[in-house]
């Protein structure tokens, strides 16, 4: 038999971008003779996280639609011509048996040339509200696996499968790895280690909270691993190595990260809210209110109303963080029972679900 042809999109940022190589690699696992090629667009940061993970990627010249009326606007209509042409020549070219879509802007014109030419094609949304691309597509795909409830509002019921978000396998054993994650962070034993995470581009406001927060943060007898983004790395580098802080770009070992961490601080992302019901620890969510529909407040909420985790909306950081931050490093058995309720709602077989259905479709 000819080995599996399987085409990936998706990307924009990291959210959309870690799902399609945690599928790809249970798929390689799986058939270790299948062909993968990746398609993203040609100036997101998938043009570097898909060749680091073992994978070929090819660009499309497309970006997203903003709200005003700007010169980026203007060049849509042509992005779209262009990226709708190379997307052809892609699928032509390389003949795929299945087309998986992850969101972002590059698995609209993919996908959308996929379904016109015969190619059954599978779209993971991550979020608790799709975004435009996904709801775009979903009425020509196959199968839709989602994380959340209620997604029959916006598409077809018949073909959604609740599979939780797909994560690295690294992040399933991170009980394993606490030794290692704190030589690799060299950490100083009897602090609490803080982890805060601004998802995979960094979070402007959460840096801000924390430059201005380090003296508090001092006296809280905890030691910080600061991912502050790239974007805004050299403004804090400078607070790396003092008051026992690291500032980091990007973390490119999660696995360490979450396994040293004791408390986390963290933007309320798809991706890093599944990760974190999975790695099991105490969380305080700051959702960024500038996402379409306020769905990162939505994805925090759906855990906080279990009692498994806390969130403190930015317009409320000036008010509340400082109280409800040393409550929660004061109370180890509070951080103890966070931890215990966030990880039961961990779907830690969603890769693999999501590969099961990949599977039906190639095998048809
Ligand atoms: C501002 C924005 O538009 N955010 C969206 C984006 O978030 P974003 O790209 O931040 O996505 P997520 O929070 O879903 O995932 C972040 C991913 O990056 C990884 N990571 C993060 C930091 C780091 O230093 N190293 C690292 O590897 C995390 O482990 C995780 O796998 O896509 C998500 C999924 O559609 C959405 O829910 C978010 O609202």
């Amino acid at each position: 038999m000819k080995p599996y042809k399987i085409i990936l999109s998706g990307g924009g940022t990291g959210g959309h971008i870690y799902p399609a190589i945690a599928i790809a690699n249970e798929l390689k696992l799986r058939y270790p003779d299948a062909q993968f090629l990746f398609v993203g667009a040609s100036d997101r940061m998938e043009m570097e996280k898909v060749p680091q993970a073992g994978f070929d990627i090819k660009g499309l010249w497309i970006s997203g639609i903003q709200r005003k009326l700007t010169f980026k606007n203007l060049m849509f209509p042509f992005k779209l011509i262009s990226s709708l042409w190379k997307a052809n020549t892609i699928v032509r070219r390389f003949k795929p048996d299945v087309a998986i879509g992850t969101g972002g802007f590059a698995s609209g014109p993919l996908l959308q040339i996929a379904n016109s030419k015969g190619v059954p094609t599978l779209i993971q949304e991550q979020n608790s509200y799709p975004g435009i691309t996904n709801k775009f597509l979903a009425k020509k795909a196959k199968k839709i696996c989602v994380a959340y409830d209620n997604l029959e509002r916006f598409f077809p019921q018949d073909k959604i499968i609740k599979t939780g978000n797909p994560v690295r396998q690294g992040l399933l054993d991170i009980d394993t790895k606490r030794e290692e994650a704190i030589k690799h962070f060299d950490l100083k034993p009897g602090k609490v280690t803080l982890l805060v995470i601004g998802g995979s581009l960094g979070a402007r406001r959460i840096n801000q909270l924390i430059e201005k927060k380090l003296d508090f943060l001092d006296t809280q007898n905890v030691q910080i691993i600061w991912q502050c983004g790239k974007l805004y790395y050299q403004q804090y580098k400078i607070y790396g190595n003092i008051k026992n802080v690291q500032v980091h770009e990007f973390l490119n070992n999660m696995d360490l990260a979450y396994a040293a961490a004791d408390v986390v601080i963290s933007r309320a992302g798809a991706s890093s809210v599944s990760e974190l019901c999975i790695v099991g620890k105490p969380v305080i969510f700051i959702p960024s209110p500038n996402v379409a529909e306020d769905h990162q407040t939505k994805n925090a909420m759906a855990v906080v109303d279990k009692d498994a985790a806390m969130i403190i909306k930015e317009e409320d950081l000036d008010t509340d963080f400082q109280n409800k931050f040393s409550q929660l490093i004061a109370a180890p058995d509070r951080q103890a029972e966070l931890g215990r309720n966030i990880k039961e709602l961990a779907l830690v077989n969603a890769t693999k679900d999501i590969v099961n259905e990949v599977e039906k479709l190639l095998k048809k």
